[in-house]
């Protein structure tokens, strides 16, 4: 009887399978339906058997239409679809076993039988930190313990975003900042506070898995499980998570492929009342190339703007960093330092530190004197930076492209525009004239710069979004 159930639903399922090939992409096929093996029929509902929960997920995402179809056309119109996951490794038990899902149209995702937690079950997961070969299910945190509350002063500029930080975490998962998104400019210290409140949590929570990971990372990762075909230990393995801290998140922009395995990951953890922290270098509102239903749930929880110090903070700042060095210093110069070195606290720290090396080299005390020429030079040198290269790498890193693809001779609209403004603001801030910015920025003559150039204050005049984009980035190049 149950061969003979299983030869009409792997016919069925054939059927469904060759209506599915002539409608979809060869590769698409391939990857989400040649792994899906039929198992059951019974009246009208086809049991499939799938390898993990996020191939489920996923392909009630993308195929459900076309499953519908396929199966109604087999089945009749009452026609159902119910997946069977397939859990391998569980504990004890070497044969796979399956939880049971409904087949939904943009339903719930998940089902009670899915929030089982993952653990249990696959205990033997591939950790994408592991080098292959070596096993351990330990998961580290990747926090560095020198970035802390404590040496992290709060000023008005990031009163909000360490606020917020401190609850989260006092209570992971358990505040409505779920996600907590961190943003920024350059070096205003998101990347502080989010390793701050994941050291915090291990703290007070030892047992909790904490994990931090930069957005680059985590799309290396996902990349390579793909290539080694382990995609489902990753996200395996990022499902176990209790607290996720990912870095310039920012950096997903135009990648689909990890955004939409990223989307996968956060929804898991979310519904499963796991933290989520996230920095990046702009508002939600302002990110390029990220879908829609993941910007939507960035925006699930705080948003919370960390600003550039005012003079006050950065003097605490330094002064932190001073103590910190077991450096003393007078308060004139603490204070000039602090009100000449205004661009971001990476700067203001380089500065303070290259006075502390210079005093310390040239065995010259510190006096206002040196503390001028080292600012000095120390700003003029920052300034000096601005050439064409710079100007094409602070431009393309804005709109989250490499500079070939700002040079390229695409003639998509917003990478010509983000070309267009690179030819801008090298004719204002680079003596080199139009021939050469066109020859060095993709290989263009005068007149196209010109254009750009007209084009550029036009839109300025005109767009309000895209004057955003120039300031915020003409502020990278003001110091
Ligand atoms: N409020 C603060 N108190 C003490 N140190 C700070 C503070 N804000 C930033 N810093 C220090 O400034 C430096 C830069 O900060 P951080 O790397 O966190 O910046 P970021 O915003 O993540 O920058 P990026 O956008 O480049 O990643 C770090 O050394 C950090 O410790």
């Amino acid at each position: 009887m149950l061969e003979y159930t299983n030869k009409n639903a792997k016919s069925v399922w054939n059927n469904c399978l060759n209506f599915i090939k002539d409608n979809i992409q060869e590769q698409a096929f391939k990857t989400w339906f040649e792994p899906i093996q039929a198992i059951e029929l019974t009246e009208n509902a086809l049991y499939i058997q799938v390898p993990s929960q996020f191939f489920y997920e996923w392909l009630e995402e993308h195929y459900v239409k076309i499953l519908k179809v396929a199966l109604t056309k087999e089945l009749g119109a009452g026609a159902k679809l119910l997946y069977k996951i397939q859990m391998e490794n569980a504990i004890g038990n070497k044969q796979p076993y399956t939880d049971q899902l409904p087949s939904t149209q943009r339903a719930p995702v998940r089902t009670q039988e899915l929030d089982v937690p993952v653990q249990n079950k696959n205990p033997e997961l591939k950790n994408p930190f592991i080098i292959p070969g070596i096993r351990n299910v330990k998961i580290e945190s990747q926090l560095n313990s020198n970035y802390s509350f404590d040496n992290f002063l709060e000023g008005d500029s990031n009163r909000l975003a360490r606020s917020a930080g401190l609850a989260v975490s006092n209570k992971p998962g358990g505040t409505s900042f779920n996600p907590l998104l961190i943003f920024g400019g350059v070096g205003l210290g998101k990347t502080h506070l989010a390793h701050a409140i994941g050291v915090e949590i291990k703290d007070l929570y030892p047992e909790k898995t904490v994990l931090y990971i930069s957005a680059e990372v985590f799309t290396q990762q996902y990349v390579d499980s793909v290539r080694k075909q382990t995609r489902n230990d990753f996200i395996y393995f990022y499902q176990l998570i209790d607290v996720l801290i990912v870095d310039d998140i920012q950096f997903l922009s135009g990648k689909s492929g990890t955004q939409d395995v990223f989307f996968h990951i956060f929804n898991h953890l979310h519904q499963n009342g796991k933290q989520v922290i996230l920095t990046s270098d702009k508002a939600p509102v302002d990110m390029q190339d990220i879908e829609q239903r993941l910007l939507s749930r960035f925006k699930w929880g705080l948003s919370a703007e960390i600003q550039n110090p005012d003079v006050d903070t950065r003097i605490e700042i330094l002064k932190g960093i001073l103590y910190r060095d077991g450096v003393s210093m007078p308060e004139e110069i603490i204070e000039y330092v602090a009100q000449n070195v205004k661009t971001n606290v990476r700067e203001l720290e380089g500065a303070i530190i290259s006075l502390i090396a210079q005093s310390s080299f040239n065995k010259r005390e510190i006096t206002l004197e040196l503390a001028k020429q080292v600012v000095d030079k120390f700003v003029k040198n920052v300034k000096k930076e601005i050439t064409i290269d710079y100007i094409q790498k602070v431009v393309s890193d804005y709109f989250q492209m490499d500079t070939e693809t700002l040079c390229s001779k695409t003639r998509k609209r917003h990478i010509v525009q983000a070309r267009q403004l690179a030819m801008f603001f090298a004719k204002k801030y680079t003596k080199a004239s139009l021939a050469n910015i066109g020859s060095e920025i993709g290989n263009r003559d005068h007149a196209t710069v010109l254009h750009a150039c007209k084009t550029i204050d036009n839109l300025i005049e005109t767009d309000k979004q895209f004057r955003k984009y120039h300031d915020d980035i003409n502020k990278k190049f003001s110091i």
